[in-house]
């Protein structure tokens, strides 16, 4: 049990008080880079004006002999990154040799460029209060003034049957993304693959009785539906956001949009990018459609109050219907107030 009245006092004397809420900037694609690749690097502060997040990723991906050199690359990025750039970065997991060195030198370093900490193989709270604890401590030694937040990966099985109390854990959660990657391997799924579909798995129509032989119109299926649905509603439930995660094929760019907007449908807020073309399809399928919020202003401009029920281009609409159109319009502003394009397009 935990006292909720301490729930937004600080962890360590001297740290910031955590936040009531999860700031509502855009992040519709997290753009991964490794900080100790150095082609890479050079092409960040370009990228940081076209992402709404970049991160520099200490974990899987970073070779064990380039671990120290990423970690003493992003902080030499943070330290030099344009201040209107938004700045995450992932840590080794915390069974790790580096992580402590990683969470320290992050906050230590850059603490005051960094926003959030993505947490990889989150197990359980258990998890997440080492870490709300430990940054707390080096929040204070290094004279922070506002919480740097932590975003949990879901990548286990032990994860995904926890992930109501993860999203829950602290107040210093920001958000939860899917690793289809490492989910797939601790579920022993047989596949891969980076996230995305599988050409087996899949349904097939009955067989027609009078045509036995004909053949069975059959549609590849989405893996990935039960675990982002349920982390939807973990991460909505406690106020904190949910994303997709990595899509591996980088080539295939139908793939990549058709997953991206399957979690944008389900309600996630956006995803990663691995390369630069990841970028412009995660804002493309993470913006609404222009349509689709020109319908949605004129529900609300209709029905003024949210009440009663409504007949408006041949479809029934009512205060549920009128919520959605708020949830649409209200991103759709959102993102207008940054991007001059969008709020042309949004008429906002
Ligand atoms: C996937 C890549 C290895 C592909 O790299 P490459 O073969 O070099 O691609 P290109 O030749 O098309 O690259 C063109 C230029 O763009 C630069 N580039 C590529 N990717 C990035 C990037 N992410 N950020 C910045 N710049 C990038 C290249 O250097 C080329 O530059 P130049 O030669 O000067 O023209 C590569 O994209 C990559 O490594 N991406 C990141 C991969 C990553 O972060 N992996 C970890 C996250 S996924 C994961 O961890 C799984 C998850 O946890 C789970 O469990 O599911
Ligand atoms: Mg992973």
């Amino acid at each position: 049990m935990r006292n909720p009245r301490d729930f937004l006092k600080p962890l360590a004397n001297g740290a910031p008080a955590p936040l009531l809420d999860v700031p509502a900037t855009p992040s519709r694609m997290i753009h991964f880079f490794d900080p100790s690749n150095e082609k890479m690097a050079a092409k960040v502060p370009d990228i940081a004006q076209k992402a709404d997040v970049v991160l520099g990723n200490l974990e899987d991906g970073v070779p064990a002999d380039r671990k120290e050199a990423a970690r003493a690359g992003l902080v030499s990025i943070a330290n030099s990154l344009d201040p209107s750039a938004t700045l995450w970065t992932r840590v080794n997991s915390l069974e790790s040799p580096w992580v402590l060195d990683d969470i320290t030198a992050a906050v230590l370093e850059a603490g005051d460029k960094i926003d959030v900490i993505m947490l990889p193989k989150v197990e359980g709270p258990w998890d997440i209060h080492y870490a709300d604890r430990l940054i707390a401590q080096l929040e204070a030694k290094a004279g922070l003034d506002r919480p740097i937040l932590i975003h949990a990966i879901l990548e286990t099985a032990l994860g995904m049957a926890n992930v109501e109390e993860i999203a829950s854990a602290s107040p210093r959660m920001q958000g939860i993304s899917l690793g289809p990657a490492d989910l797939a391997a601790s579920r022993r799924m047989k596949t891969t693959r980076v996230g995305g579909g599988h050409p087996g798995y899949r349904v097939i129509d009955d067989p027609d009785p009078a045509n036995p032989e004909a053949p069975r119109a059959t549609a590849q299926q989405d893996p990935w539906h039960y675990t982002l649905a349920r982390m939807v509603d973990a991460c909505t439930a406690t106020g904190i956001l949910p994303y997709y995660g990595p899509y591996g094929d980088i080539k295939d760019v139908d793939g990549c949009e058709a997953q991206f907007r399957a979690a944008f449908l389900l309600g996630c807020v956006g995803t990663w990018s691995l390369h630069p073309v990841q970028i412009g399809i995660a804002k493309k399928v993470f913006s609404p459609d222009p349509d689709e919020v020109a319908f949605a202003k004129k529900v609300i401009e209709a029905i003024p109050d949210g009440r009663g029920v409504h007949m408006i281009d041949g479809k029934m609409q009512d205060d549920a219907t009128w919520k959605q159109a708020q949830v649409m319009v209200t991103l759709a502003r959102s993102l207008a107030e940054r991007d001059p394009e969008l709020a042309e397009a949004y008429g906002l």
